[in-house]
């Protein structure tokens, strides 16, 4: 190791990560994203679906709604590798010249990772910046539909630079543009996931950015940084590199603090609070910076897929990294890392979340909130229990059974000797899959199970939220003492 590096440990597992294990039989990838909040029809059309349709053990795609498409989970030969490329790698910030070098030493790294057997995904950033040379606009414009616009000029000469140089090879790529709104609704899910495996299994290279131009404020992913965790966790990658223009995380931004170290190793990224300032911005056109690359390594790391960040100008050192680290003696925190290869890696976590609640938590967007009171809050996190209609005190939003919602509680209902001082006034504890829409469960809070029939006139599950749906945070031990 060398001396300016830090690594950073913390074996306490996260509180979500101890709920594991994934319930195949109601697969996320088998509920269906009804628009309609009180479709009680189609809600019992779907549950007699899916009995019907639960068989496999082991593969949690065992079935699906008999309209959406059918999925098989597919295991490829070889490394599933995600490489995400970003804008300050791709075009010069000043100029938006492309980078040719650091291009062209991507392609013949990814060509020789395929040579070597593996399966390769690149995200590629640089519409934008694509779009600006083009246009021979000197700055991104403000106004989102004008950066759109520009994106949407950029993305086919970025595509047809990139098919430029993989021709050479003789390499096959395709553009495949994604956006999270897509990516959320489980039928569009199956669809891209079956589209990534077809063109894998065909030796393709699937080169990925933002829909940009059907892309939303609210909705958006917002940087292709958590755009590749999402794909890499989706198609079960065992790693996802983020290639940038830094080499290493650093304690500090090493633009403007020449003393910041650098983080070799990460376990736990609530380690890195208090220890890592990654809130200063990118370089000029990247949208990102440090920030949404952790973000995107919390979510790679709950998959269980390894995230390596390090710098795009030595692609080469990426094929170094992968079989260095693939050696069962160095995959633990304390293996060194040969200088040549300096990075930071962020292990897999050990307890994976299950697809079906890393799904939850990560791939679906939280349709609105369900505010429980204390009694709630200690039964689904100390006794690990459903959460029940009896403990919910308050509903916001509009959304149907089946959708993702966050679970919140006013800190005005949490004992005043296990509160810190100067608490927020809500903590959020988690997401789960409701069982009841938003008008359902606004009519049945506060009550016990047994008077669902008379109020609702059916009862189809005893939980608004079932266990094996729910998933849980980690409670910030500075607003809340341990429970
Ligand atoms: N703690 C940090 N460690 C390393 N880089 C940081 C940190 N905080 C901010 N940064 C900045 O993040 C930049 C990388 O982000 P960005 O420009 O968005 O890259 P990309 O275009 O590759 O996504 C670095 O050039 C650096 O200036
Ligand atoms: N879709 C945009 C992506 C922008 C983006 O995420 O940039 P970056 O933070 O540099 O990866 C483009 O291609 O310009």
């Amino acid at each position: 190791m060398t001396k300016d590096s830090t690594s950073i440990h913390n074996s306490k597992p996260k509180s979500e990560m101890d709920e594991s294990s994934t319930n195949n039989k109601d697969s996320y990838l088998s509920a269906s994203n009804s628009l309609d909040p009180d479709s009680h029809q189609k809600k019992l059309e779907k549950t007699h679906l899916l009995k019907e349709g639960s068989s496999g053990k082991n593969s949690p795609y065992s079935f699906s709604p008999a309209s959406s498409p059918h999925i098989h989970l597919r295991k490829l030969p070889g490394l599933t590798i995600v490489l995400k490329i970003g804008t300050s790698s791709v075009c010069d910030p000043a100029t938006h010249v492309p980078l040719l070098s650091t291009l062209y030493s991507t392609v013949q790294m990814i060509h020789i990772l395929r040579q070597q057997g593996h399966n390769v995904v690149l995200v590629s950033s640089g519409a934008v910046g694509t779009g600006l040379r083009r246009l021979k606009f000197h700055k991104k414009p403000t106004e989102l539909a004008k950066v759109q616009a520009v994106a949407a000029v950029g993305q086919g000469r970025l595509m047809a630079l990139w098919d430029n140089m993989f021709s050479f090879l003789d390499q096959p790529i395709a553009q495949v543009l994604l956006s999270r709104n897509d990516l959320s609704r489980p039928a569009q899910h199956v669809n891209a996931y079956n589209t990534f495996m077809e063109l894998l299994s065909m030796g393709v290279i699937p080169i990925v950015n933002e829909n940009d131009t059907v892309s939303l404020g609210g909705i958006r992913f917002g940087d292709n940084d958590t755009l590749s965790a999402i794909t890499a966790g989706m198609i079960h990658a065992d790693y996802l590199f983020l290639l940038t223009d830094v080499d290493c995380l650093y304690t500090d931004n090493p633009r403007n603090n020449p003393d910041a170290k650098r983080v070799l190793c990460v376990e736990d990224i609530n380690a890195l609070t208090g220890t890592v300032d990654a809130t200063s911005a990118g370089s000029s056109l990247g949208t990102g910076g440090m920030a949404t690359k952790l973000v995107a390594a919390e979510l790679a790391m709950a998959a269980g897929v390894c995230t390596i960040i390090t710098h795009s100008s030595k692609p080469q050192k990426v094929i170094d990294i992968i079989s260095h680290f693939s050696k069962p003696e160095n995959k633990g925190a304390s293996a060194d890392i040969p200088e040549e290869i300096l990075c930071t890696r962020f292990l897999p976590s050990n307890n994976r979340l299950g697809d079906h609640k890393w799904w939850i938590k990560h791939g679906m967007r939280s349709s609105g909130t369900i505010f429980v009171d204390y009694g709630a809050l200690i039964a689904i996190s100390v006794q690990k229990k459903s959460l029940f209609a009896a403990g919910i005190v308050d509903v916001e939003g509009v959304f149907s059974f089946n959708q993702s919602v966050t679970i919140s509680i006013s800190t005005s209902l949490i004992p005043k000797d296990i509160l810190r001082p100067n608490p927020p006034e809500y903590i959020e504890i988690g997401n789960g899959l409701v069982n009841y829409s938003s008008t359902e469960i606004s009519r049945i809070k506060g009550l016990k199970s047994g008077m669902f029939e008379s109020i609702l006139g059916y009862c189809d599950s005893e939980d608004v939220i079932h266990r094996g749906s729910l998933v849980l945070n980690q409670i910030d031990d500075n607003f809340v003492k341990p429970l």
